[in-house]
C-alpha cells in the first residue's frame, strides 16, 4: 500500500458503484464494495462481474488485491471516503425516489467515527440532496460531528458501453461542498488529476488527452451541474431527431447538416447523432426529474417537455416508416436487432427495442429480436413482451418481411446484406441508427437522410 492509500467503501455496485471501486482500486486505494443483493457480492467474490461493460472484468482481476466484497457496512469504520451509488429510480411525476439513498445513509451512519471521513453522493441525487444526507447522518450517527463527517457531491458522468474511459479520462472531475471535505477528495483523486497512475491495458490513454479540469463549487450547484449536463445532451438529441424530421421532408441529409453544424466548436458534433431516441437509465429519469423540481418550485421548463415530448414521438416515426412501406403489419414477420440501450451494454432500461417490440406486436406483427448480449437479461426482464428470440442473426432473418436496426452493434455495422437479403421473405429495412453505408438491394429507409439507394430494388 502506498503511503498516500486511503481507504474507501463503495455502497452500490451497480454500473456506477463498480466503475467506481474499479477506478479508485486502481488508483492505489483500499476499496470496499457493498451492496444489499447477496447474488452480486457473491459473484464478485469469486471473480464473475455481473453486468456486461468492456474491459471491466480485466480491471477487476488486475486489482483484486485492493478490493473487498461485502454486504455488511462495517468496512465504514475504517473508511476516510464512503462513496454512495446506490440507484434513484424515477418514483411519482418523475421526482427521483430517495429511498435507496436514505437507506444507503441510515445504514452507515452507525459506523461514523471519530476520524474526518467524508460521505459523497455520486448517485445523480436532486438539487437538495446532500443536505438532507448530512441531517440523516446526524440523526443516525451516534459519534456524529458537522466538522468531521461531510457530504460532497461529486457526480458520475461516465457512459455505459465505455466506462472505464470515461472514469479514467474524464473531461473534469465536480466536487460540491465544504472546502475541507474537498480538500480530502483532492488527495484520493490526485493520481486521477495529476494523471499519475499506469493506464491498465483494457483501457489505454488516448492520445490526445489532457488532465482533467476540477470544479470545486457548493453541493447544491454540484447537484444541478450533473442534471444540466444530462439534460443538455438529451436536448442535443432530440434537436438532431427534430431536424432529421424536416430533412427528410426537405431533401437535406441529417448526417451531413450535422456534420456542418458540428464543426462550429460552440455546438460541438457529438451527440448529434439522429436515430431511434435516446433510451437509458439516465436521460429520461433527470429530465424528468428537472422538471419535477422545477414544479417543486413552480417554474415551468419547457425546452425540456419538448425535448421529452420529440423523444417520444421518436419511436412512432419508426414504426410510420414501417408502416408506409407494408401498410399493415397484421400477420408479418418483423424482426427487430438489437435490445440493448446502445451497443457494448447489456443494460435494456429504456431501451428503443422495448417499445418497438411492444408496439409492433399490438399492430399484429410477429416480432422476432435479437442481441448480441442483452437476451440472456431481456429473458428475465421482458418476460412480460411477446417475441421469438433469434440464436443468430441469421435465424433472426430468415423469412423476415421486414427488420429494424435499433441498436448501433459493431456486429450489425458488419452485416453482408447481399448474404442475408435471400433468405429473408420481404426486404425492407428500416435502419433506425443510420448505419447502412453502402447500397443494398433492398427498400432501405434512414432517419433524416436518403439512404445509400444506388442500386434501384429488383426483388
Ligand atoms: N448507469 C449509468 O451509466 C450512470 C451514470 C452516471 C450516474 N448514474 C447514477 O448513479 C446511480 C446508480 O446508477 P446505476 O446504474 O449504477 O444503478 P444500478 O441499479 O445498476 O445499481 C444500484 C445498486 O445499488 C444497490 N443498492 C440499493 N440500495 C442499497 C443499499 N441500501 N445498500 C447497498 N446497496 C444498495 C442495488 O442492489 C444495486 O446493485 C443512479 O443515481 C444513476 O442515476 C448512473
Ligand atoms: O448522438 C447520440 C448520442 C446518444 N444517443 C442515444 O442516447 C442514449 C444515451 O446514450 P449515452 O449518453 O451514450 O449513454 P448513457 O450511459 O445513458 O450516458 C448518459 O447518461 C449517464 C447517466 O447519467 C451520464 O453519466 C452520461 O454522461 C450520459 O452520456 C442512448 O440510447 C443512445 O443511443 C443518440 O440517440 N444520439
Amino acid at each position: 500500500m502506498s503511503n498516500t492509500s486511503m481507504n474507501v467503501s463503495v455502497i452500490g455496485t451497480g454500473y456506477v458503484g463498480l466503475g467506481t471501486a474499479a477506478l479508485l482500486a486502481h488508483l492505489g486505494h483500499q476499496v470496499t464494495g457493498i451492496d444489499i443483493d447477496n447474488q452480486k457480492i457473491e459473484q464478485l467474490r469469486n471473480g464473475q462481474v455481473p453486468i456486461h461493460e468492456p474491459g471491466l472484468d480485466a480491471l477487476l482481476e488486475s486489482v483484486k488485491g485492493n478490493l473487498d466484497w461485502s454486504t455488511s457496512y462495517d468496512s465504514v469504520a475504517r473508511a476516510d471516503v464512503v462513496f454512495i451509488c446506490v440507484g434513484t429510480p424515477p418514483g411519482k411525476d418523475g421526482t427521483p425516489d430517495l429511498q435507496y439513498v436514505a437507506s444507503a445513509a441510515e445504514k452507515l451512519a452507525p459506523h461514523l467515527n471519530g476520524h474526518a471521513q467524508v460521505i459523497v453522493n455520486k448517485s445523480t441525487v436532486p438539487i437538495g440532496t446532500g443536505d438532507y444526507v448530512q441531517r440523516l447522518l446526524e440523526d443516525h450517527a451516534p459519534g456524529y460531528s458537522h466538522e468531521r463527517h461531510r457530504v460532497v457531491s461529486n457526480p458520475e458522468f461516465l457512459r455505459e458501453g465505455t466506462a472505464l474511459q470515461d472514469s479514467l479520462y474524464p473531461d473534469r472531475i465536480v466536487l460540491g461542498g465544504h472546502p475541507d471535505a474537498l480538500q480530502i477528495m483532492a488527495r484520493l483523486y490526485a493520481p486521477l488529476i495529476e494523471q499519475t497512475f499506469t493506464p491498465p491495458a483494457s483501457a489505454p490513454r488516448p492520445e490526445t488527452y489532457t488532465r482533467p479540469a476540477v470544479v470545486n463549487t457548493t453541493l447544491q450547484s454540484a447537484e444541478m451541474i450533473k442534471y444540466a449536463a444530462n439534460a443538455f445532451l438529451a436536448l442535443k438529441i432530440s434537436f438532431a431527431n427534430e431536424i432529421a424530421g424536416l430533412c427528410e421532408r426537405v431533401g437535406a441529409d441529417i448526417e451531413e447538416v450535422a456534420t456542418g453544424i458540428g464543426m462550429d466548436t460552440r455546438i460541438g458534433r457529438r451527440f448529434l447523432n439522429a436515430g431511434a431516441g435516446w433510451g437509458g437509465s439516465c436521460f429520461g429519469k433527470d429530465t424528468a426529474g428537472l422538471i419535477s423540481a422545477g414544479r417543486e418550485h413552480n417554474y415551468n421548463m419547457p425546452i425540456l417537455q419538448a425535448a421529452i415530448d420529440v423523444n417520444t414521438r421518436q419511436r412512432q416515426v419508426i414504426i410510420d416508416k414501417l408502416i408506409r412501406h407494408m401498410r399493415s403489419l397484421k400477420g408479418k414477420r418483423v424482426t427487430v436487432l438489437g435490445m440493448a440501450f446502445k451497443p457494448d451494454t447489456d443494460d435494456l432500461r429504456n431501451a428503443p427495442a422495448h417499445d418497438l417490440i411492444a408496439r409492433l406486436y399490438q399492430l399484429g406483427a410477429t416480432v422476432t429480436a435479437h442481441d448480441p448480449i442483452a437476451m440472456p437479461r431481456a429473458r428475465r426482464e421482458w418476460a412480460h413482451l411477446t417475441y421469438r428470440e433469434a440464436s443468430s442473426v441469421q435465424d433472426a432473418l430468415h423469412r423476415a418481411d421486414a427488420v429494424i436496426i435499433a441498436t448501433e452493434w459493431q456486429e450489425y455495422r458488419d452485416l453482408d446484406w447481399s448474404a442475408l437479403l435471400p433468405s429473408m421473405r420481404g426486404c425492407v429495412i428500416i435502419d433506425a441508427r443510420n448505419i447502412i453505408r453502402t447500397p443494398i438491394d433492398a427498400h432501405v429507409e434512414q432517419i433524416g437522410r436518403n439512404a445509400p439507394a444506388a442500386v434501384p430494388v429488383t426483388r
